[in-house]
């Protein structure tokens, strides 16, 4: 039966934004209507950070076996990898973040879920199934979606969604795209027993780093076994006998092709905002779909926003986070949070990991700014030493005329944590002086920071 239900919000997407934001506005008093077309906790929790961070995990874990003979320890049998044991263990730990979200939408009573793709009718007219939902306000966060690209239409491929469901390891992994999600792969199943192929059409991986970045990431996971085809223009794939799939990574001259069991495609997203009827609504979005909003997340129609990767401004769930406090900040009155605040900031879950604030130094170059510079590779930090993983490096980038550090990249044990440090100085606007005189504690990768800045010089081309 068809229902019309007023509420006060409606939350399109229970993603890494909106729920937080159904409990904060529940909190306020409104009445809040979720739509959520697929599982609760949306791609996080389900599909990216949580469930790939723990096959990270067992990765390193099988890893770290076969480096213990280095470090004396002597195994009488090599390890058994059970993927279906791992598969388990992401389940188990998915399902327990997925439960306590249900629950707490369960026991408030300011908050109704429909389960359903909503689509508007009107601008504050959401249609779910057979319902009609009407607020004054709508904030979606839809997320995104793998995006296929043309040439594999007939092929047996996985995406980052599928792939996860696996239960044996690929004998061969093909892996088009060389960014975020290819790279996390592709060492998971190298170091889980697979044979792995990464086919990029670029002259080199994670094309947005600086050029010396893309090649030490490549020579890290290279000196692992992943081997790489760069330059693979003209892709197209086939499926090859029951059990095998066939790239072609060039079509021109000689026609080079590479054959694996399974193919993973990690060719970028594309927003849901298609799901939406958003011309009803008359919402804009930009050539790519990404719904285009003002510092504060409204589009251009009163009362609708929009927030997380859907609206383009970030692609990272802390990005998402920080799109419900500025909604918070708004809602409650302080009006004081922007987009603009934040500084760019993230980890490509390789290990060791790379992680990256602020500006590269191609940006830095390519500024009308002076940069002071410095690096220091791991192999000169005892911590590093001492674990036996020296691959890797730390630099920073400081603006010589404030002296505030513009960028820092860490590559190496820890460097997910220790970015933070750099984040920290960043937000505070802090001298460099500040963490030049700082003492840190024996024996951590983050001690050399004061050294390495003493070796500031300016950057040159
Ligand atoms: C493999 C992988 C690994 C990742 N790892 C990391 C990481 O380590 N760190 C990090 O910061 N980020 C990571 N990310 C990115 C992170 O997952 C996203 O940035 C984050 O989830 C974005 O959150 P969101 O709130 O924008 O939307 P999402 O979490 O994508 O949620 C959107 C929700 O909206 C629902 N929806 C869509 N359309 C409709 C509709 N019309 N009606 C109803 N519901 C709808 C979807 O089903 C989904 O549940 C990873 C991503 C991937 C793919
Ligand atoms: N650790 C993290 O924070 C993390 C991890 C995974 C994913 N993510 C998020 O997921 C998003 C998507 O990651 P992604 O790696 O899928 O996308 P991406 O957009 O970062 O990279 C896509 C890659 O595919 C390549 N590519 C595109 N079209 C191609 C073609 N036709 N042939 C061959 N190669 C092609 C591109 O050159 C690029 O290297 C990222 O923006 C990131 O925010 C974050």
């Amino acid at each position: 039966m068809n229902k019309n239900l007023t509420f006060d919000s409606i939350i399109i997407g229970s993603g890494q934004a909106g729920n937080p934001l159904a409990f904060f506005l529940a909190a306020q008093g409104e009445t809040v209507a979720l739509v959520e077309k697929g599982k609760l906790g949306g791609t996080c929790v389900n599909t990216g950070c949580t469930p790939t961070k723990t096959y990270v995990a067992s990765a390193r874990r099988a890893w770290e076996l076969t480096q213990s003979k280095r470090l004396g320890i002597h195994t009488s049998s090599t390890p058994e990898i059970d993927l279906k044991q791992i598969w388990q263990q992401k389940e188990n730990l998915i399902d327990s973040t997925r439960a306590g979200l249900q629950q707490g939408l369960e026991e408030n009573k300011q908050i109704k879920v429909f389960n359903g793709v909503g689509k508007f009718l009107q601008p504050n007219l959401i249609q779910v199934g057979d319902d009609q939902l009407e607020a004054k306000k709508i904030y979606i966060n839809v997320g995104t979606r793998p995006r296929i690209i043309p040439g594999f239409e007939n092929t047996r491929y996985f995406t980052n969604e599928s792939i996860l469901e696996l239960k044996e390891i690929p004998n061969h992994l093909l892996i088009v795209g060389g960014s975020y999600v290819g790279l996390e792969f592709a060492q998971i199943f190298k170091r889980l027993g697979s044979k792995v192929t990464v086919l990029e059409k670029g002259e080199r991986i994670i094309h947005q780093e600086d050029p010396d970045h893309s090649q030490l990431v490549q020579e890290m996971l290279e000196a692992e076994g992943v081997q790489f085809e760069l330059h693979s223009t003209c892709l197209s794939g086939k499926n090859w006998g029951k059990s095998q799939v066939k790239v072609q990574i060039d079509c021109h001259g000689e026609k080079k092709a590479v054959r694996g069991s399974h193919l993973l495609l990690a060719t970028g997203r594309e927003p849901n905002t298609d799901l939406l009827q958003l011309e009803l609504a008359k919402v804009n979005t930009d050539e790519r779909g990404f719904i285009r909003v003002s510092e504060k997340l409204e589009t251009n129609i009163k009362g609708i926003f929009a927030l997380g990767d859907c609206n383009g401004k970030g692609a990272f769930t802390h990005t998402a986070f920080h799109d419900f406090e500025i909604i918070k900040d708004h809602v409650s009155g302080a009006k004081k949070k922007k987009i603009r605040d934040r500084i760019l900031n993230y980890a490509l879950y390789i290990d060791p990991p790379f992680a990256r604030a602020g500006i590269t130094k191609t940006q830095a170059l390519n500024s009308n700014k002076s940069y002071l510079f410095a690096e220091m590779p791991m192999s000169q930090i005892n911590r590093a030493k001492e674990k036996g993983e020296m691959q890797g490096k730390m630099e920073v980038l400081v603006e010589e005329k404030s002296g505030v550090i513009a960028g820092a990249m860490i590559c190496g044990p820890g460097a997910d944590e220790i970015i933070g440090i750099f984040l920290t100085a960043m937000y505070g606007n802090l001298h460099v002086d500040v963490l030049k005189n700082g003492v840190f504690t024996h024996p951590t990768v983050t001690e050399l920071i004061p050294t390495l800045l003493q070796s500031l010089q300016p950057l040159k081309k």
